[in-house]
């Protein structure tokens, strides 16, 4: 439904994507999440038509974003970060604007309408000025504002920022719904856990760049590629330090407050190594034991990971 190939945009000197290639099979969910700055906008911009590459190509359902971007606008809803709403209309009239934008046929723009307040539960809020609605309302609205014309795709770019958690989960519970529909989503966001149990798949951007994507397990477990161990000892904390610091699996060793935090390279036989290792030296080992990855921390050692293993400064891995 998208591909990217070599995607750039400069604004000046200032490179906002780097050669992105990606792609979206239809009927897909793809959570596209990043830092801020990373480019996201940017991407979605130019997949909507608003923005021109700078080099490289975009398709849209095998329409060219740039030489086709009429016949795009006809497939796709792109609902922006940031987006107006008109004073002195209500939900209803709002609908019906925009449907008559998209050359909907006059008798059918109300039915629309009333089935998209329906559908973003705001059914009862049909004669309610939209700039008395709350933010999650609002958001809601401008959802069925995207969804007017029925495209196939919808753009979505942090279309969740700012609500409070019950207006994000129903936000969320809508876009099942569309799933459901068979429509094809990609959405923007900075947190992953938002996005993690609702899409298949995920991108990660860092600095105009793609540096991972996948299934949110598959991402999970590139990321989990360096795994940290918890160790504790009831004595001899220098020697066991000074012991794995000169093994080579072991990239790094912290001290927090009694216990070791060793960040290793290599599979679970790496762990059987260093632990019959401490033994051997007579170090009483009280506790050894593999942190656990919480979604958060596997975002943040992707893109620490694609700024060049910045990840030595600190231990992303929680501790439970
Ligand atoms: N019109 C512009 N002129 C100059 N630089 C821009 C312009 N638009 C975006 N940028 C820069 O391009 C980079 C990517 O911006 P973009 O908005 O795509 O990031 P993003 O991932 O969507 O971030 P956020 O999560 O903050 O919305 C940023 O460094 C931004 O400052």
């Amino acid at each position: 439904m998208i591909r990217t190939e070599n995607l750039c945009k400069s604004y000046g000197k200032f490179e906002a994507l780097k050669n992105l290639n990606l792609t979206v099979d239809k009927g897909t969910v793809y959570g596209f999440i990043g830092p801020n700055g990373a480019g996201k906008s940017t991407t979605m911009q130019i997949l909507a038509t608003l923005l021109k590459p700078t080099s490289g190509r975009a398709w849209v359902g095998n329409l060219d974003v740039v030489e086709q971007a009429d016949e795009v606008r006809r497939i796709i809803g792109y609902m922006p970060d940031f987006f107006g709403v008109y004073d002195n209309l209500t939900s209803l009239e709002y609908l019906e604007f925009y449907a008559a934008c998209y050359g909907i046929h006059k008798h059918l723009r109300r039915k629309i309408g009333l089935e998209l307040l329906e559908l973003v539960g705001l059914a009862e809020k049909q004669d309610t000025y939209v700039d008395s609605l709350s933010r999650g309302m609002k958001q809601r609205l401008g959802l069925a504002r995207t969804l007017v014309h029925d495209p196939e795709l919808l753009i979505l770019d942090e279309p969740a920022s700012g609500l409070d958690p019950r207006a994000r989960i129903e936000f969320r519970e809508i876009l099942k719904e569309l799933r459901v529909m068979g429509k094809t989503i990609m959405i923007s966001s900075h947190i992953l856990p938002e996005l993690a149990s609702l899409c298949d798949v995920i991108g990660v951007m860092d600095q105009g760049e793609l540096v991972a994507s996948g299934s949110v397990e598959e991402i999970t477990a590139h990321a989990r590629q360096g795994r940290t161990l918890e160790i504790r000892v009831l004595g001899g904390l220098e020697e066991a330090k000074e012991y794995l610091e000169t093994s080579p699996q072991v990239l790094s060793v912290h001290l927090e407050q009694e216990k070791i935090l060793a960040k290793v390279s290599g599979d679970e036989s790496v762990q059987v190594e260093l632990l019959s290792g401490l033994v051997s030296r007579n170090i009483p080992v009280v506790r050894f034991s593999e942190t656990s990855m919480n979604i958060e921390d596997v975002f943040l050692q992707v893109t620490r990971d694609s700024q060049g293993g910045k990840e030595h400064e600190s231990i992303a891995a929680t501790v439970e």
